[in-house]
């Protein structure tokens, strides 16, 4: 570098720390502030209740502000120029970060990275400017105290663009990893930047191989869509759901990090809200039970509860005898059915019609009823018992507890739609008592829900976002489907990673039992955990896979693979983990359910702390999990033990082997003492 240029930056650089100075001072005043509101709060505020959460509001508004100065303060500077593009831009320049940033007359010092114009930070190349003549990116350390060690320049005005070559983008991705997830707003790609950006009201899945940002990408769309919808969905307006605890755990830090806590992270199970399941299926009455057309059956069994009416209704007022004849009643019941509205609502509506009767006929004495008799009428002994014949209520237990111990109703309600094979295997040996000590398996507890969503619609969430999308069956999507009918989806997955007995094998089928049948599918191509040398390992499985999915190209050149040999598997783990243990960052031992316990005590028989699946203690940086419990997760090192048995263990074995094989973000171990599953040996 010649000696001017170097000046010039050294200058720079010296503006920049004067500028961090003035951020800092002015995050220092704004946390002074709010505390001081905080203090304050309680006498300013009206009643006790407002009085709390205001205070509660501004001190976790001032505990942001305070923990602020251990992340980066901003993280890039936008330049623009001064041609038409730049729009009321011109000549202005922002710095963008994680929060907005004001000084104390309120002028923004940073801007939010969810504001408009920050788009451009993220989309503007050499080729599509967008009114922006230089993007800066600012280098920090990793490790409080945080400070600024460098930027990085892109004068998009003279051609210059570094994309994917951005030293600070590599080093970002290749950073070792501890803890959990982090955002990555400093980085976001040009194609995520447009998901993340995508309208409230348009739902997209996102089919991505391992590593691309899928789930990344869902969580800071949840964040953008709160910035800009903020008073629509503060309050239940969006839902993450993923595959386990476990994985929840590990993406928990991310929201919160960008400033939202009113996201429920959930698993299916919690969103359907069920207590663990006490029974386990069949994998044959598993697969039927999660099949689309057990929504048909139950759907069938529970209108099979109304009943033609065979009496009329008699209500004796006063000296009159209001009656709602047979017909009359039996042409309501045909009408409400065709009306197509929910079962519980259905019931209702055929309250109020014969209420609707009774009136007219007490018109037509000249009477007028007023709003109170007309609900006693409703509620009358006579009315209720012909409402319970015609149009009972349902409880979902008790239909479902009649159905699978009932072979005829299940037949009648099954007939055309599962064979008498599919019957047998979901019907119960062994009926329970009553419906109250049934006992429920995570299949039933699909079911249940189907009907108590055909009974009442459950309340609907703006936006969910669904990592993992691939694993859910068709009954799993309807239930998801229901709690987004007035909203959006970010369906997020990856075909080649399905290990569910019902994994998807197309997004559009996927898609129509999620409700929303024609979002587009856009895909993310672009790798960026698992090295080039791990990917290629890993996707010589993808022939065996039968999916067809876009293949990733890793961004990643550094990494290393090892394949060994080793008879004596417990003793080459504790020596693979003692070599991973030399290099920084997490390291995950996965294998099969069988082995675990014995790996588990090699290591610590060795000295070596492990973590369970779903710890993530800081002083110990093994975690020992089983490989169904690695998906959506990563560790710098990764040791997997065994593959033919990971591959043995389940039906779709061959997809977990992928899925674990990809968890890899520095180094893959994998350790046989047996021969590998053929394709992985054949490359
Ligand atoms: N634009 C980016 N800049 C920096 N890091 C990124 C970027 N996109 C993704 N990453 C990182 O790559 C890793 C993988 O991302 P993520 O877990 O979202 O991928 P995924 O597609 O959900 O993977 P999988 O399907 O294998 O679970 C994470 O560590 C994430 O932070």
């Amino acid at each position: 570098m010649r000696a001017p240029q170097r000046d010039r930056l050294d200058r720079d650089f010296a503006d920049e720390l004067e500028f961090l100075t003035r951020v800092r001072r002015a995050l220092a005043w704004m946390l002074e502030h709010a505390q001081m509101r905080v203090a304050t709060g309680d006498q300013v505020a009206g009643d006790r209740y407002t009085a709390e959460r205001l205070g509660r509001m501004l001190k976790s508004y001032a505990k942001e502000l305070a923990e602020e100065p251990d992340s980066p303060l901003y993280f890039g500077r936008l330049r623009f120029g001064d041609g038409p593009d730049a729009d009321e831009h011109r000549n202005q320049s922002y710095y963008l970060g994680r929060r907005r940033i004001t000084d104390d007359t309120g002028q923004p010092l940073v801007i939010d990275w969810r504001a408009p114009v920050s788009s451009r930070f993220y989309r503007a190349s050499a080729r599509d400017r967008q009114g922006v003549a230089a993007r800066r990116r600012f280098g920090w350390t990793a490790h409080h105290p945080v400070r600024l060690t460098g930027f990085e320049d892109e004068h998009l005005d003279r051609g210059e663009e570094l994309g994917t070559a951005s030293q600070l983008l590599t080093a970002e991705i290749e950073r070792p990893r501890v803890g959990p997830m982090r955002d990555i707003v400093a980085t976001i790609q040009p194609d995520q930047d447009e998901l993340v950006r995508a309208d409230l009201d348009r739902s997209l899945c996102v089919q991505g191989g391992p590593g691309t940002g899928k789930t990344a990408v869902g969580l800071h769309r949840a964040a953008y869509l709160l910035y800009v919808h903020r008073r629509q969905l503060t309050h239940n307006g969006v839902l993450v759901v993923g595959p386990n605890p476990a994985f929840l755990h590990y993406i928990s830090a991310v929201l919160p990090a960008l400033g939202e806590v009113d996201v429920r992270q959930l698993t299916l199970d919690e969103v359907l809200g069920e207590t663990p399941p006490r029974a386990v299926d069949t994998d044959e009455a598993a697969r039927v039970k999660h099949d689309a057309r057990m929504a048909a059956v139950l759907r069938r069994a529970l209108y099979a509860q109304i009943t033609e009416p065979v009496e009329p209704v008699v209500v004796p007022v006063g000296s009159y005898r209001l009656r709602v004849t047979v017909t009359a009643l039996a042409r309501q019941v045909v009408r409400i059915r065709v009306e197509d509205v929910p079962y519980g609502v259905g019931r209702e509506r055929l309250r109020a019609r014969m209420v609707a009767m009774f009136q007219r006929q007490l018109e037509a004495h000249g009477e007028t009823p007023t709003r109170r008799w007309l609900d006693t009428i409703g509620r009358a002994r006579p009315v209720v018992a012909a409402l319970d014949r015609a149009w009972p209520k349902v409880r979902p237990d008790e239909l479902l507890t009649a159905l699978l111990s009932d072979p005829d109703a299940l037949a009648r309600a099954a007939d055309g739609l599962l064979t008498a094979e599919e019957q047998k295997a979901i019907r119960w040996q062994h009926k329970p008592r009553s419906y109250k000590s049934a006992k429920w398996s995570a299949a039933d507890q699909v079911l249940l829900d189907e009907i108590a969503g055909a009974i009442e619609h459950p309340a609907s969430y703006r936006h969910i976002v669904i990592d993992e999308a691939q694993d859910l069956s068709a009954l799993q999507c309807r239930a998801l489907a229901r709690r987004s009918a007035h909203g959006s989806l970010t369906v997020l997955g990856d075909l080649a990673q399905g290990t569910s007995p019902w994994a998807a094998s197309d997004w559009h089928e996927q898609l129509a039992h999620l409700g929303k049948a024609d979002s587009p599918v856009e895909a993310l191509t672009v790798g960026f955990r698992v090295p080039a040398v791990v990917l290629a390992f890993a996707n010589r499985l993808l022939p065996g896979l039968h999916v067809a999915a876009p293949p990733t190209r890793s961004l990643r050149t550094d990494g290393a693979l090892r394949v060994r040999h080793a008879p004596d598997l417990p003793s080459a783990t504790v020596a693979a983990v003692g070599a991973a243990l030399e290099h920084e960052g997490s390291i995950g031992v996965i294998a099969t359910d069988a082995l675990l316990a014995t790996l588990s005590a090699a290591l610590r028989a060795a000295g070596i702390a492990v973590n369970a699946a779903e710890e993530d203690s800081p002083d110990r940086r093994v975690t020992v999990l089983p490989a169904a419990l690695a998906k959506g997760l990563e560790f710098d090192h990764v040791i997997a033990v065994e593959p033919d048995d990971i591959v043995r263990a389940e039906p779709r074995g061959l997809n977990r082997l992928y899925v674990v094989l990809t968890r890899a973000v520095s180094r893959l171990d994998v350790l046989h003492s047996r021969p590998l599953p053929a394709l992985l040996a054949d490359g």
